[in-house]
């Protein structure tokens, strides 16, 4: 395990502005759509793109160092000059639930520390991006699940899931779980290239997934996003989101706060 977090004071986050990006599993693509909207937001407010940043409370399954964090993974797709190390203070080698993984490492992890662990970008940042780990209901730490973390922060959800048969359930699930927490959520992102996802071909249950998810939750479901999606190139990642997805509810969930020059979104 590393860590690089100072504090663990119960000091609250400096504002809330932001968006958790959760998901229905583990695999689902929250890091490429945590990512991918990053590089949107960022190019849409040239000048101001200091303004959105992206923090990975905590990241378990790889080593720091190869590229293959999710922080490391966020900062190159999402065109990040932090170090990965400020994008996330907590990374666990163990392919496993945050608290598995942080006991295993003789870690105790609180909620407290892990947002004080955040504290540097919130002050640096206007807006941000937050990633959970695995779904909404994935152990956190010892007392808490990640769906207690979003709680702690206050902000709207944003819930990914595949685009293929099951999703409809895994989602509404999901959906009544932040509920029930008092969560309130931005919307649902649909992923063809999940890591498990099936082939469109052969699942035509593709075609009316998003159409039941809003039918049977009234949640809005911003678009489906394609298999392929470049991790190396922010400008390519956001044109390809952009036209993937329909993002007035992003833009409604993350008011920006009046920028110098009273730049707002376009
Ligand atoms: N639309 C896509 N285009 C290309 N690759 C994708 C796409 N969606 C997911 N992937 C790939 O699928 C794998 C799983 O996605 P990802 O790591 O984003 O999932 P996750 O939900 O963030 O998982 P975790 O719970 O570990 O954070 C990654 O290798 C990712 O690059
Ligand atoms: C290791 C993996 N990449 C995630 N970061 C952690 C996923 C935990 C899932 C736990 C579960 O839902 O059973
Ligand atoms: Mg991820």
């Amino acid at each position: 395990m590393s860590s690089n977090s100072g504090s663990t004071s119960n000091a609250p986050l400096p504002h809330q502005n932001g968006l958790f990006i959760t998901g229905t599993d583990t695999g689902v693509g929250k890091t490429i759509v945590t990512a991918a909207l990053a590089a949107v937001l960022r190019a849409e407010r040239p000048g101001l793109s200091k303004e959105v940043g992206v923090w990975k409370p905590v990241q378990s399954g790889e080593r720091m160092g190869a590229g293959r964090t999710d922080a490391e993974r966020l900062v190159q797709a999402a065109g990040l000059t932090d170090a990965p190390e400020e994008l996330c203070a907590y990374t666990f080698e163990a392919p496993l639930a945050p608290a598995v993984a942080a006991r295993l490492a003789g870690v105790r992890l609180t909620i407290e520390a892990v947002i004080a662990s955040a504290i540097p970008l919130f002050q640096r940042y206007g807006t941000m991006l937050v990633e959970g780990a695995g779904g909404a209901a994935v152990p956190l730490t010892e007392k808490e699940l990640v769906a207690d973390l979003i709680v702690k922060l206050g902000m709207p959800a944003l819930i990914v899931a595949r685009s293929g048969l099951g999703t409809v359930n895994h989602t509404l699930l999901t959906i009544d779980k932040l509920r029930s927490m008092g969560v309130t959520i931005a919307g649902v992102v649909l992923n063809d290239g999940a890591a498990t996802a099936t082939s469109s071909c052969d699942d035509p249950s593709v075609n009316g997934n998003a159409a039941l998810i809003e039918q049977y939750s009234g949640i809005p479901v911003w678009g489906t996003l394609p298999r392929g999606l470049p991790e190396h190139s922010p400008a390519q990642l956001a044109e390809r989101t952009r036209k993937a997805l329909d993002l007035s509810a992003l833009k409604a969930a993350l008011p920006m706060a009046p920028a110098a020059g009273g730049a707002d979104w376009s």
